[in-house]
């Protein structure tokens, strides 16, 4: 239940964050996805070493059930209403947590300053964070259970009690359903629409007027069965399990899921981690074409530019911010069904900053907006014949400190309990080719299509 109370940038609530956490053993995921109760939300941290992290900000799992206070915002201050909520949240907060099982709020933003919550976004505001009542994580090798309230700590002690024996009472492997099957799909973007919309763009950037632009699909899926979300969350991680699965939960039977394998930004302390992913090829039949896929990927010009493009103004985005800034090695990022041109880059701030400053100074990188950004934007919302909605915008989470870890939300799926719409899109440069960009959507729809299929 959220107590807050007044307009959506003037928070005031009746009490402080109070939290209390003890260690548990770690319960199966699954099983505590199934049963927790709703609103539900997720974050399952990549288990990936190649992903740079320090020792201490190996981003944990975390599975989130009930509210204890839920912020919102629209509009083109939406990353400053959310902050100026949390921190009339978390002023004077109690908390007697670990570093791991510390209270933390999950979210996410619009792709769109001026996101409208319409079909299939209904119940989406243009940024929704929850603190939730209960709060499951798994580290590296132990688990935790905190629970969270609103200015209401002795009750704390008494549901902590009551948490710890639901969860450990669930038993553990959850139930895992067959996939819901697809029985009709609809496509909202054809294919000869795609091609005029990207020769168009191709033409406009040829006339110097745009440098790229990410053009997406939309695909409505009506499923054969009921989506079970946690079959289809650990689906996807089973698939993906070095990428941000996530959930976001709009409490009317509407969820946002995905697995991602693209970080926006993490900050922990003045330590900064962030990256560019951009430049697509397919997965081979054999390692042999796997590894010519990934050498041609590798040395292609129009994938390089692509791909630089995104470096160069995550580098400038970040400048403001920071003392220094290093760029890692260039690599290919192979995933089941598609490979990535990825570049890491970390960064020491120059003084303290909340998450949601870097959060809203890189979103949305040329990897899903384009440049110059103001004129992409625009193409974008003229050229799509959708709403974007959530799709391939930040989500995540931030703790009282203003530390947090964020994804692009890409390879990603707004549903109910019988459609899904799915959404996917490329990066168009001068040289590049409808029908080939019209191939590489049609691969990234694939991890949600074949977690529901
Ligand atoms: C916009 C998407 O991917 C981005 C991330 C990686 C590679 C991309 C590309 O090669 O076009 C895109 O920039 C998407 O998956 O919907």
């Amino acid at each position: 239940m959220s107590r807050l109370r007044g307009g959506e940038s003037v928070a005031s609530f009746e009490g402080s964050l109070v939290s209390r956490s003890i260690p548990i053993d770690p319960p199966s995921f699954q099983a505590v996805l199934q049963a927790a109760p709703a609103p539900r939300t997720v974050w399952a941290a990549p288990n990936d070493a190649s992903i740079e992290s320090t020792e201490n900000d190996r981003d944990p799992t975390i599975v989130g059930s009930g509210a204890a206070a839920v912020l919102r915002a629209d509009g083109p201050a939406r990353f400053e209403r959310i902050r100026n909520q949390a921190d009339a949240l978390v002023a004077d907060s109690d908390t007697d947590t670990t570093w791991a099982a510390r209270p933390r709020l999950f979210g996410g933003f619009a792709f769109h300053d001026d996101h409208e919550p319409a079909p299939p976004w209904t119940g989406f505001s243009g940024a929704q964070f929850v603190l939730p009542r209960i709060q499951i994580t798994w580290g590296d090798d132990a688990a935790w259970l905190t629970t969270n309230a609103v200015g209401d700590a002795p009750a704390l002690e008494t549901r902590i009690e009551r948490a710890h024996r639901w969860v450990s009472s669930l038993s553990a492997t959850g139930p895992t359903a067959d996939p819901p099957g697809i029985h009709h799909r609809e496509r909202l973007t054809d294919r000869s629409t795609w091609r005029t919309a990207v020769t168009a763009s191709i033409d406009r950037i040829r006339a110097g007027e745009l440098r790229k632009v990410v053009l997406a699909q939309a695909l409505r899926a009506t499923l054969d069965g009921e989506l079970s979300v946690a079959d289809t969350l650990c689906r996807l991680r089973e698939s993906y399990p070095d990428c941000f699965g996530f959930l976001v939960d709009a409490t009317d039977g509407r969820y946002f899921l995905g697995a991602t394998p693209e970080r926006l930004v993490s900050l922990q302390g003045r330590s900064v981690h962030t990256g560019a992913l951009a430049g697509t090829t397919g997965r081979g039949n054999t390692p042999t074409e796997d590894d010519r896929l990934a050498r041609t990927l590798r040395e292609s010009e129009k994938n390089a530019h692509e791909h630089d493009l995104v470096v160069n103004a995550i580098r400038e985005q970040l400048d403001p911010f920071t003392r220094q800034i290093t760029t890692g090695d260039r690599r290919v990022r192979r995933l089941a069904t598609v490979q990535h041109l990825e570049t890491p880059l970390s960064a020491t701030l120059a003084r303290d900053e909340h998450v949601l400053s870097l959060v809203e100074a890189l979103h949305p990188t040329p990897a899903v907006g384009g440049l110059p950004p103001d004129r992409a934007l625009t193409t974008i919302r003229t050229t799509e014949p959708f709403d974007r909605g959530w799709y391939a915008a930040p989500v995540g989470w931030f703790d009282t400190e203003g530390n947090g870890s964020f994804a692009v939300a890409l390879r990603s799926t707004v549903a109910t309990r019988d459609v899904a719409t799915l959404f996917a899109g490329v990066g168009i440069v001068s040289d590049s080719d409808p029908d080939d960009e019209w191939d590489e959507v049609q691969l990234k729809y694939r991890p949600v299509l074949d977690a529901l299929q």
